[in-house]
């Protein structure tokens, strides 16, 4: 599609957008565009200038360059049409879940019920606790349902799933996937591949304060991926038995030896081969190329875990 075409259908606009803190670049240079119903995943290392592009597209900094939102200025926007999880939100103590999302609901003429909140985000139960009670993930859920209580038309959600448990993630990911279905345009910035994998349309890869990498995540995995390969663990695996052994190229990654270019089909002949070429070895795992192997492969850093580093 031509950039003019994707851009009059965009939903959300950044145009060269730059910002600078004193003498840190946040964001240098950076265009995307984003249409409606698209979940966009945002990732990058710490400090890459996710969160400030997000403030930057809900106006709640000042940056050079143009953004839009919904076709206007975020700042002219109808504030009902825009939801909004910061990074970092500290609501009050002593009150309860329901009473922050019934204080939220209460900036707005048309909120959706707040029972219908406490549902969507899995504190039904819970409804009742102070927040300085709930557990940390609990306390994100009632964020996250801060954000969605006035129903919007472009959810912006800042590390959503910070400190919830898996199930309470897979509950939120079925809500995003339903939101989008239902036309809601979705940016969200993520430091799990996993999760980015599974929710986004496209996904951008910021480095330095400027867009890397733009694409679906099999786009971005085809191009940036590389090898479907095996890894192999325990002591006494030496580098180059290995590759003579398999006559292949191997390389060490955390610990473990990496021998690429190994199709599901060869696994055995290549296990045998290091059998009968007398390497030493405790456990193999055969791995496709995932978004994790483009993040370390742009960025040229390793995610703490598989899913991600907090
Ligand atoms: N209010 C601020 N004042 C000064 N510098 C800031 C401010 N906010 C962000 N920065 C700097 O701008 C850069 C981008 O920060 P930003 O928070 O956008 O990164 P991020 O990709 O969201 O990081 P993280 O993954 O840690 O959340 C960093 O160098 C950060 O230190």
């Amino acid at each position: 599609m031509a950039e003019a075409e994707t851009r009059a259908d965009a939903v959300l606009v950044a145009d060269d957008v730059r910002k600078r803190y004193g003498d840190t670049v946040a964001l240098d240079g950076v265009s995307l565009s984003i249409p409606a119903g698209e979940v966009f995943g945002l990732v990058g290392p710490n400090g890459a200038g996710k969160t400030t592009l997000v403030r930057a597209l809900t106006g709640t900094t000042p940056c050079e360059g143009t953004v839009s939102v919904l076709g206007a200025a975020p700042d002219a926007v109808d504030p009902h049409r825009i939801g909004l999880l910061p990074q970092s939100f500290h609501p009050a103590d002593r009150l309860t879940a329901r009473e922050l999302i019934d204080y939220y609901a209460g900036l707005y003429d048309d909120a959706r019920a707040v029972g219908a909140v406490l549902d969507d985000v899995g504190l039904a139960d819970d409804a009742d606790t102070w927040y300085e009670n709930l557990s940390g993930g609990q306390q994100r859920r009632a964020c996250v349902g801060t954000a969605l209580v006035n129903d919007p038309d472009v959810l912006f959600l800042d590390e959503p799933t910070t400190g919830i448990d898996p199930a309470g993630r897979r509950a939120l990911w079925s809500l995003i996937d339903d939101l989008a279905a239902g036309g809601t345009t979705v940016l969200l910035t993520s430091h799990s591949m996993t999760e980015v994998e599974r929710l986004a349309d496209r996904v951008g890869l910021l480095r330095d304060g400027q867009v890397v990498a733009v694409g679906s995540p099999d786009e971005l995995i085809a191009e940036h991926g590389g090898d479907s390969h095996l890894l192999l663990d325990g002591v006494g695996v030496d580098a180059d038995a290995v590759a003579a052994a398999l006559d292949a190229e191997v390389d060490e990654r955390d610990g473990q030896l990496v021998v690429h270019d190994v199709a599901l089909a060869d696994v055995g002949r290549v296990v045998a081969d290091l059998e009968d070429g007398g390497v030493d070895f405790d456990s193999f795992t055969w791995a496709e190329p995932s978004l994790e192997d483009v993040y370390l492969q742009l960025t040229g850093e390793a995610l703490e875990t598989g899913e991600g580093r907090r």
